[in-house]
């Protein structure tokens, strides 16, 4: 056991809730990736300038392979992640969605390939690696509370466990910090008293939380796992909307800046696509089979994406 809560092992508070990488900070750049297709995207991006171009690359993954015995889960997805982007991994069910965040988040290691966090080869897991610099998020898929702590205690979990902070500090960020995603007043209450939207807010709470001490404060990019898989459509849009609010283009529950300098969701949601994301990687089979701007996704001629986009059992996606 680590910390004062003292459940889990030192190695799983580490990884738990909000992971942290090395890293350094890098400059901010808007918009932009290798786009495959989008005929009209020089208008909004200086191209030329951008694509190869190494600039702002927060995140990337270079030919990453990964199987479970003998499923060949990832085989070889590359793709960049830049400053200021908001992007979604979409695609059918047990393509790897979930797989390439744990990689990209350093808890899940690949069997060929290299992930570059902000220009440097990560080596090994996030959990073997200093904490400095970006710090990675992730938010996972079931909201993943401790059932047995309650909200104050799940989301100032890695500040109890990992800081120095006074018991009465953390009690003031926590407050502070739930707030940011606009609840209030249920420090106090256990996870089974909340509704599943109040859950995945309280993740993301967990997930945004800092040591203000620290001079690297907060994370600068977040991963989401499905962050509305099962919510209710107005429940949706108030999460939609809290992604965006914290980003570095948004403003928080509090009216304050966004302090995510980029993040990634995994979604099968079309108002999530639509309402919290700007480029999409498609992910079918192990691979990037489709990049695009978001508004592209219904309009693009590449076969998979229009069977994905209109949900219809005809076409190249199998799943029987
Ligand atoms: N730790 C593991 N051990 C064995 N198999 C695994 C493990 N993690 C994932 N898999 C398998 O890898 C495949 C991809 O899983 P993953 O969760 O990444 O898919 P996904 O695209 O996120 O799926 P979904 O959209 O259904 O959530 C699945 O077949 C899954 O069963």
């Amino acid at each position: 056991a680590c910390g004062r809560l003292g459940v889990l092992s030192s190695r799983t508070c580490r990884a738990g809730a909000g992971v942290v990488v090395s890293a350094t900070r890098s400059p901010g750049l808007g918009n932009a990736g290798n786009l495959r297709e989008g005929s009209n995207l020089s208008k909004n991006w200086d191209l030329s300038r951008q694509i190869g171009d190494e600039h702002g690359v927060l995140i990337e993954c270079r030919d990453v392979h990964k199987s479970f015995g003998d499923k060949h889960v990832l085989q070889g997805v590359s793709f960049k992640i830049r400053h200021g982007e908001a992007v979604g991994i979409i695609g059918p069910s047990g393509t790897g969605k979930s797989t390439i965040l744990k990689v990209m988040a350093g808890l899940l290691a690949p069997d060929k390939g290299e992930v570059f966090i902000c220009g440097k080869k990560r080596q090994g897991l996030v959990s073997d690696e200093d904490i400095s610099g970006l710090r990675i998020g992730l938010v996972f898929q079931s909201a993943a509370l401790f059932d047995s702590l309650n909200v104050r205690e799940n989301v100032g979990f890695l500040l109890y466990e990992n800081s120095k902070l006074s018991e009465e500090r953390i009690g003031e960020l926590v407050t502070e910090t739930l707030a940011a995603v606009g609840l209030k007043g249920v420090e106090e209450r256990m996870p089974s008293e909340l509704s599943g939207g109040m859950k995945k807010r309280v993740a993301l709470a967990r997930s945004i939380i800092n040591d203000d001490t620290k001079e690297t404060i907060e994370p600068e990019a977040l991963l989401y796992d499905e962050p509305t898989a099962g919510l209710d459509p107005i429940a949706s849009t108030v999460v939609e909307d809290l992604i965006r609010s914290m980003h570095v283009t948004g403003k928080d529950a509090m009216g304050k800046p966004g302090k995510i300098a980029s993040y990634a969701v995994v979604t099968h949601q079309h108002s999530t696509i639509r309402r919290a994301v700007d480029r999409l990687l498609f992910l079918h089979e192990g691979k990037i089979v489709w990049e695009g701007m978001t508004e592209e996704f219904t309009t693009s001629t590449n076969p998979i994406v229009q069977q994905f986009a209109s949900g219809s059992l005809d076409g190249p996606i199998r799943y029987f």
